[in-house]
């Protein structure tokens, strides 16, 4: 698989470390006008060079077409697949889109023309695994215990544009929509020092309190996610989230369970 990435800001640099050392990147493209472009990807990660030039975003359709990545991995910023998902569309490169901060609006552009078979996308403004399952179980909570009262609750560090979290807006919405009442469920944020992230649903009865919470503590988990997520879209169409990626882990682990079954059951058949 081959992979390109947007963005080398705190994030894209642990990411491109991370698809570097899987030997999958081949591409890196940072703003027309930034101090990065065309320097070898190893002087911004502050290593030995990699060979890879970091392109800038203009004239994307051409250098797409040049480089040929199977998926685009974006953690720029939300004007980046604006301006772009057509060139992507064209050059058959897929896109796994981790940034936050998308208007309601231009998340159902982009669906629209994923859907009708355009190109393929995950949106994932939530792309560590963990948190994916923590938003499982807290649907199986508010489906359980619609009469108690649940908050969102995330941190981050002090440079993050967006609150509350793209992940945390989800969660209660998730949350929201399996609640007896349909209430809005509120999320409050903390931006402090370098807090990488942590999200918490609180549950709170008269009596008793469930808390559920995940945190991490590298970006190397968001590098892993996005990796994952990668994985997932490549060859496929329509517009998915992570939590597709369980549905397609849970059929292959029924393959494995069932092929495991076959090989014993002959085995016991050969000793008969
Ligand atoms: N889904 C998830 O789990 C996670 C999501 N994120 C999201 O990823 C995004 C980036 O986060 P973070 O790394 O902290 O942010 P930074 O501000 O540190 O980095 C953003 C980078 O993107 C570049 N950039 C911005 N706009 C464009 C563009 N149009 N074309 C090309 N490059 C562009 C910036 O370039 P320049 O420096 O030149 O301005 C910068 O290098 C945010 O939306 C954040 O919420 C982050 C972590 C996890
Ligand atoms: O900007 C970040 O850093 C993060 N953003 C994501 C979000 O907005 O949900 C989540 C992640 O914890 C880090």
């Amino acid at each position: 698989m081959k992979i390109a990435l947007v963005g080398l800001g705190r994030t894209g640099k642990i990411v491109a470390e991370y698809l570097w050392q899987k030997k999958v990147l081949n591409m890196v493209l940072c703003r027309p006008e930034s101090s990065k472009a065309h320097k070898d990807l190893g002087e911004i990660l502050n290593c030995k060079d990699t060979g890879i030039l970091v392109e800038t975003s203009d004239h994307l359709e051409r250098k797409l077409f040049q480089n040929q990545p199977d998926v685009l991995i974006d953690f720029s910023s939300s004007n980046f697949l604006k301006d772009n998902i057509h060139a992507l569309a064209k050059s058959g490169t897929n896109v796994v889109t981790a940034v936050t901060g998308y208007e309601p609006a231009e998340v159902e552009k982009i669906r629209n023309f994923a859907e009708k078979g355009n190109i393929g996308v995950i949106m994932a403004p939530n792309i560590t695994y963990g948190v994916n399952v923590l938003m499982l179980m807290a649907e199986i909570v508010a489906e359980l215990m619609s009469d108690y009262d649940f908050e969102v609750l995330e941190e981050h560090h002090k440079h993050k544009q967006d609150r509350p979290s793209g992940t945390a807006k989800k969660i209660a919405d998730k949350i929201r929509v399996k609640l007896m009442n349909n209430q809005e469920v509120p999320a409050q944020a903390v931006r402090a020092g370098g807090i990488i992230g942590k999200h918490k649903v609180l549950v709170c009865g008269e009596f008793d309190k469930i808390e559920i919470s995940h945190e991490s503590f590298s970006r190397v988990a968001f590098a892993q996610g996005a990796y994952k997520a990668a994985q997932f879209i490549t060859g496929k169409t329509g517009f998915y989230e992570m939590t597709d990626i369980f549905e397609q882990e849970r059929q292959e682990r029924q393959k494995q369970v069932s092929a495991s079954y076959d090989e014993k059951h002959a085995e016991e058949l050969d000793l008969a």
